[in-house]
């Protein structure tokens, strides 16, 4: 919420305009049923009285304040929707801002589909906070001033009556509703959060499920997660519907109230037939500000449980920062990795000691079983985490004493999963290098000896691939990727299982691709795959969270 309201700031104008088009509409809303009211009233009396009754004015002040009530309103939701999606649209990238170095190993455990919940539907409710709950509170506000600036002029022993009515209304029964509407709240948006984790789960494993003739299980544990979101949304459901009842209650009390004390008054002469009947109506419009807020009121339950989903994605610490005053890596240098040890969240120390030396040019083969803690050793020289002991040097300068991106600048990592994304062939290999040209991304296509192929294709660098690379093989994808780290001016790259997923015959061709393609560089390679032991200068296994030579 701090987020969010941080936000405001930026958009107070665009606020303030729509609170004020609220307050203007509900004041025409006012004038118009309130003269409406004195205005019938009086004709009726003057008629039955055989008396004449000056119509002229007050007929143009109805038509005034219905015009006025139109386009305020209209004026009022064009702003306030404008600036709250603005607003949301800006909510959504500081997310996804704050999000990107959360990722990396510790930290974050969620699943994909609790993340895609958190920034799509979770942050769609927080509109509800402004939209539904802040504008039509402070409009309320304004609303209170003004009934009680009319009774103090008309009938001032109303005033108890009228305020407090329309405060139990507009501020004590929301507050009870969303006090005890926490709890259906949190249902609602866990049970919303679980569907889609369910619904994506079953969508990427479709195909394993389906081969193992499992589908109808997928199936099941959607339909529970579907049913269990029905019975949330019914129990919310139900507590909206309470609020125009609500709203009705709250002023037809007040009104019933108010005529009690008025009749008196008007007995004893002290105030006009048609003013009471105009103060009556103009109750009835002012309680239509509570409509919105004890709606919102029982939708607010889910609004802050979304919100504090939110905001715990925001406030989680990345695990690593840039240092206050960075050091610059030089252009070329040795990694070296000393008595490093880590360990998870959990405690395990998955590397227990460390040590590796690897020069300009040099390539390392880094094998051992697995779970062994190679991919994690590559992660550590990329500082997705800082180690729990020991340090990473590159040209003699502590990785943690130079800023992410200069890092990133010198060593590039090919994960073991490197996704292709949706997108062509260019925007995949663009974002190795931005600025490339098409002759560098022939390059190192032609490097990844996938360049062939790109040129086979009848829109060449500019065919779209689908989501996860849907149109390639998983050859041609690996491909595609190890391209993209190649284009990186990165002079250390780390390759994690550059062979996963690829036929014995491709693997070795591949392998011995790779060693080409990267010539000159420094590479520390992490692989199950049998190494050529002449292609390289070092091959070590990592055993006991030590490496020791193979
Ligand atoms: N995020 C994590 N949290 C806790 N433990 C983890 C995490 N990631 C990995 N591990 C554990 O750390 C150990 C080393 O994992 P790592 O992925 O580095 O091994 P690996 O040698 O690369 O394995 P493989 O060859 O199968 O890829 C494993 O025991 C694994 O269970």
């Amino acid at each position: 919420m701090r987020l969010l309201f941080s936000l405001v700031r930026k958009r107070l104008g665009a606020f303030s305009l729509a609170l004020f088009l609220s307050i203007l509409t509900l004041a025409a809303g006012i004038g118009l049923l309130g003269v409406s009211g004195w205005f019938l009233t009086g004709a009726a009396l003057a008629g039955a009285a055989g008396a004449t009754f000056e119509l002229f004015a007050p007929s143009a002040l109805v038509r005034g304040f219905s015009f006025l009530r139109i386009g305020a309103r209209y004026g009022e939701r064009i702003t306030g929707h404008a600036a709250t999606l603005s607003l949301l649209s800006d909510l959504r990238a500081a997310v996804f801002g704050r999000l990107i170095p959360l990722v990396p190993l510790k930290g974050v455990s969620s699943r994909t589909g609790d993340f895609v919940a958190r920034l799509t539907s979770d942050i769609e409710q927080l509109d509800l906070v402004l939209l539904q709950a802040l504008l039509p509170l402070m409009t309320a506000l304004a609303g209170a001033g003004g009934l009680a600036l009319l009774l103090a002029l008309t009938l001032p022993e109303a005033l108890p009556i009228g305020l407090a009515g329309f405060a139990a209304t507009a501020l004590a029964v929301p507050l009870v509703l969303v006090a005890t509407g926490r709890a259906v709240g949190t249902a609602t948006v866990k049970a919303s959060a679980d569907l889609r984790i369910a619904a994506l789960d079953g969508m990427d494993g479709h195909l394993d499920l389906a081969a193992l003739g499992a589908l109808a299980s997928g199936e099941k544990r959607f339909s529970e997660a579907a049913a269990v979101l029905r019975q949330a949304k019914l129990a919310e459901a139900r507590r909206i519907a309470l609020g125009p009842a609500l709203a009705q209650l709250g002023a037809g009390l007040t009104m019933a109230g108010t005529l009690w004390l008025g009749l008196a008054a008007v007995e004893e002469g002290r105030l006009a037939g048609p003013v009471l009947a105009g103060i009556l109506l103009a109750i009835l419009a002012l309680f239509e500000v509570t409509g919105p807020i004890l709606r919102g009121a029982a939708r607010l339950g889910s609004a802050l449980a979304a919100g504090r989903r939110v905001e715990a994605l925001v406030s989680a610490a990345p695990s690593v920062r840039d240092p206050v005053a960075p050091a610059r890596l030089p252009g070329v240098g040795t990694l070296e990795i000393e008595t490093v040890g880590y360990a998870y969240d959990n405690g395990r120390a998955v590397l227990a000691d460390v040590s590796l030396t690897a020069g300009p040019g040099e390539r390392i083969a880094l094998i051992g079983t697995s779970g062994s803690g190679k991919s994690t050793l590559l992660s550590l020289i990329m500082r997705l985490d800082d180690v729990t002991s020991g340090a990473i040097r590159y040209g003699g300068i502590d990785i943690r004493d130079a800023t992410l991106a200069d890092l990133r600048a010198h060593i590039a990592l090919l994960t073991q999963d490197a996704p292709v994304f949706i997108g062509t062939v260019r925007d995949n290999l663009r974002i190795g290098s931005p600025f490339a040209d098409d002759a560098t991304l022939h390059a190192a296509l032609g490097n990844a000896r996938l360049d062939a192929f790109v040129r086979s294709l009848p829109n060449g660098l500019d065919t779209w691939l689908g989501e996860a690379g849907a149109t390639l093989s998983a050859g041609q994808a690996r491909r595609l990727c190890l391209a993209r780290t190649l284009l990186s001016p990165a002079r250390v790259i780390l390759l994690d299982e550059p062979t996963a997923g690829l036929d014995a015959e491709t693997e070795t061709e591949f392998l011995g691709d790779l060693l080409t393609a990267a010539e000159g560089r420094t590479l520390i390679l992490a692989t199950h795959a049998a190494v050529d032991r002449a292609a390289v200068e070092r091959v070590l296994r990592l055993e006991r969270g030590r490496l020791v030579p193979a």
